[in-house]
């Protein structure tokens, strides 16, 4: 069993990580960090408890210490960071430099050249960037990231039709409330409602599948050379985030070819990765947030709707936002340090 850390233990995606590794087959949660207005208290006061299923009566009790290398015991060597980014950007690298192996999930650093963007299924080989990344920096540890919760969801759709050569991507989004966190929409923003906007996200979008889907030479990442297009909403669904994608490629493909791909995709022999990674659906109206977002226990992404247009295909794609988004996909990322022996 691998000890390991939560940074940001009381938060929206850090009772999810919770969720996810108690019972895990490799980790056991050993420190829980939060802000110091939660140091020292037991987590189930620290804690505002919000999740789906009681608090696991062994967490509990443990006490939260404050997030900082000081705090946190050396037999603990794999954190996942649930931190918001301001505070991930000047914690992170102070664990890692005192040798802690961070897979975080905030959106600090995700795209500096010498710290890795994975999604195991798709990128695995860009773990290997850490050997730049220790070199570079002199670290003990190592900072490692997950792509944000809309870039996950479609990146894996891309990935399949990127061997028909993706020229560009245009893609438009109906995000869930859970990702702008607990109190990020009031009910009077976004009951009756949807909102064109969420600060930042269409430039993650943009930015983060382009270095998901590049290539890795050893040395660095060369973003992949696609044009990705990116509009982001605000809809009234609790989880899931259904995206409508627009894709062309060099080679000609047809709908029938596209939903093949994505079904032939595979996926990575890692404890939390799905039997089925990309589950597709014939029926046109599906997947649907409220229906599917839980497929292969909400780690699993979907698509359907496929059909041609004029230059290119159509299609939409669906992942659940807090697990494969967020805190299953930093577990995921944490497998396959371990895995990789990085841990
Ligand atoms: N919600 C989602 O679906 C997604 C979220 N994310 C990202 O994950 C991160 C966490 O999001 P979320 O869980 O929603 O956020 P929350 O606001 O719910 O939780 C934030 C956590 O960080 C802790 N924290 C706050 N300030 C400090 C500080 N100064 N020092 C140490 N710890 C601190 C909080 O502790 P305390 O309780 O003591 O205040 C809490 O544990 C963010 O970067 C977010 O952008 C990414 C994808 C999806
Ligand atoms: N912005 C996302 C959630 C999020 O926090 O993303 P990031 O991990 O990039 O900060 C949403 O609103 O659904």
């Amino acid at each position: 069993m691998v000890r390991i850390g939560i940074l940001g233990a009381t938060g929206a995606v850090g009772q999810r990580l919770i969720q996810l590794l108690d019972p895990h087959p490799d980790f056991e949660i050993a420190a829980l960090t939060a802000s110091p207005d939660s140091a020292g208290k037991p987590y189930r006061q620290a804690a505002k408890w919000r999740a789906d299923s009681p608090i696991p009566a062994n967490v509990a009790d443990i006490e939260v210490v404050e997030t900082a290398p000081a705090a946190i015991p050396d037999d603990v060597p794999l954190l996942f960071s649930s931190l918001p980014s301001s505070v991930g950007a000047e914690v992170e690298p102070t664990l890692a430099e005192a040798g802690y192996v961070v897979s975080s999930n905030s959106s600090n650093a995700r795209m500096d050249p010498d710290v890795p963007l994975v999604i195991p299924e798709v990128n695995p080989d860009h773990v290997d960037v850490l050997e730049v990344q220790r070199d570079e920096r002199g670290w003990d540890g190592a900072l490692l990231k997950n792509p944000n919760c809309s870039t996950i969801t479609m990146t894996p759709t891309l990935a399949a039709l990127d061997e028909f050569g993706l020229e560009s991507v245009t893609v438009a989004t109906l995000q869930a409330v859970s990702g702008a966190g607990y109190s990020g929409v009031t009910s009077m923003e976004i009951i009756d409602n949807a909102v064109p906007h969420i600060g930042g996200e269409e430039r993650k979008m943009e930015s983060e599948s382009r270095k998901l889907l590049g290539s890795f030479d050893g040395a660095e990442i060369e973003l992949h050379g696609m044009d990705v297009a990116a509009s982001c909403n605000r809809i009234p669904t609790l989880d899931g985030h259904l995206e409508n994608v627009w894709a062309e490629t060099r080679e000609t493909v047809t709908p029938d070819e596209a939903a093949a791909a994505m079904a032939a995709y595979p996926s990575a022999p890692l404890p939390s990765s799905p039997e089925e990674f990309i589950h597709v659906f014939e029926e046109p109206d599906r997947p649907q947030p409220r229906l599917d977002r839980n497929l292969g226990n909400g780690m699993a992404v979907s698509a359907g709707g496929f059909r041609a247009t004029s230059d290119g295909i159509q299609y939409n794609c669906l992942a659940h936002n807090t697990i494969r988004g967020a805190a299953g996909a930093s577990v995921l990322n944490g497998e396959l340090l371990v895995e990789e022996g990085w841990v």
